[in-house]
């Protein structure tokens, strides 16, 4: 092996430091507890893996932890008034429903529900629209997460070629845009990208984000590239099952420069991102000076 492991639980923890001492700032100095409300519709499986270090490190950093379990069979109407309810509730700075939802609910109309200060996933069209603008918003966490692994391994990204395989309204696209933002040639591959390996073998920043369990393997990346592994794929694994990701680790840190694994890589830093927006949320409500380097 040869490639820099980007150590994404312990950058983590770092940030969750740094959410800690702005909370305890927050309730001495203004006499204001952020809170984080959660709301899970059914029990989706990938859902339940979040959820589980979720309401534990927010409550770590010292935020309020609010959680609505609703049942599968939840309507549309009192899912949408649940959520006007938390947007009144100035005791929430932070709104996240968990996705994917059930398939009866729109998931489009529930996630533009929410007040868009409120949104610290950065996925309603308000945000998203700002991100796409240069402008200030909520920034989607593990995006978030993936930028600040990258500037933290090589201070400046300008004129560095990535790319980004996955579209989703969820990673591939915002983090085009973060990418784009800090001025990097990036290219959006996905599953019809044609000769995607030649693609991929261009870029100094590999951003994989398709959910194909260990799809990107060590012939397809350029030499001492950094590659960001944004899969969490259960695979079976004898008797067991194991985590995944995207890329191939055995084959890939032969080859890259740098790389995250799974799990330790970007999934702790989504969660540490989730609360650094809730902080940055709550500032802003409350006309506070926001910390720097808790967002984009
Ligand atoms: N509105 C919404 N926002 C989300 O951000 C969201 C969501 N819905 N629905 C579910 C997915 C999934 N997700 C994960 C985040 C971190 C880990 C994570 O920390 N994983 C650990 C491993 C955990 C284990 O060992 O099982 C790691 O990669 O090291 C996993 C999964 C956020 N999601």
């Amino acid at each position: 092996m040869s490639a820099d492991i980007i150590d994404g639980k312990a950058f983590a923890a770092k940030v969750r430091e740094k959410v800690a001492t702005h909370v305890a700032r927050l309730k001495e100095e203004n006499g204001i507890t952020p809170g984080l409300a959660v709301v899970l519709v059914g029990e989706d499986p990938a859902s339940q893996v979040y959820v589980r270090s979720k309401g534990k490190l927010t409550t770590e950093v010292g935020m309020n932890s609010i959680e609505h379990k609703l049942g599968a069979d939840t309507s549309e109407a009192d899912l949408l008034s649940l959520i006007a309810q938390l947007n009144a509730d100035p005791a929430v700075h932070g709104i996240l429903v968990q996705l994917p939802l059930p398939d009866h609910l729109n998931e489009d109309l529930v996630i533009n529900s929410i007040e868009p200060a409120k949104d610290v996933d950065g996925f309603h069209i308000s945000n998203v629209g700002l991100l796409g603008t240069g402008q200030k918003s909520m920034v989607p966490c593990t995006p978030l997460g993936c930028l600040m692994l990258l500037r933290d391994y090589h201070g400046s990204l300008s004129g560095m070629n990535a790319v980004v395989i996955g579209r989703s309204n969820i990673v591939g696209k915002p983090m085009a845009n973060l990418l784009l933002g800090d001025s990097c040639t990036v290219t959006i591959a996905h599953s019809r990208t044609q000769d995607l390996q030649d693609v991929v073998r261009g870029a100094d920043i590999v951003v994989a984000a398709v959910g194909r369990p260990e799809m990107v393997t060590g012939d397809w990346i350029k030499p001492g590239a950094t590659v960001i592994d944004v899969g969490i794929n259960r695979i079976p694994n004898g008797e067991k099952t194991k985590l995944v990701g995207d890329v191939d680790f055995a084959s890939a840190s032969q080859v890259a420069g740098a790389i995250t694994p799974v799990p330790g890589g970007v999934g702790p830093m989504t969660i540490a991102c989730l609360l650094a927006n809730t902080v940055t949320a709550c500032c802003r409500a409350n006309g506070i000076k926001e910390p720097k380097g808790l967002t984009a």
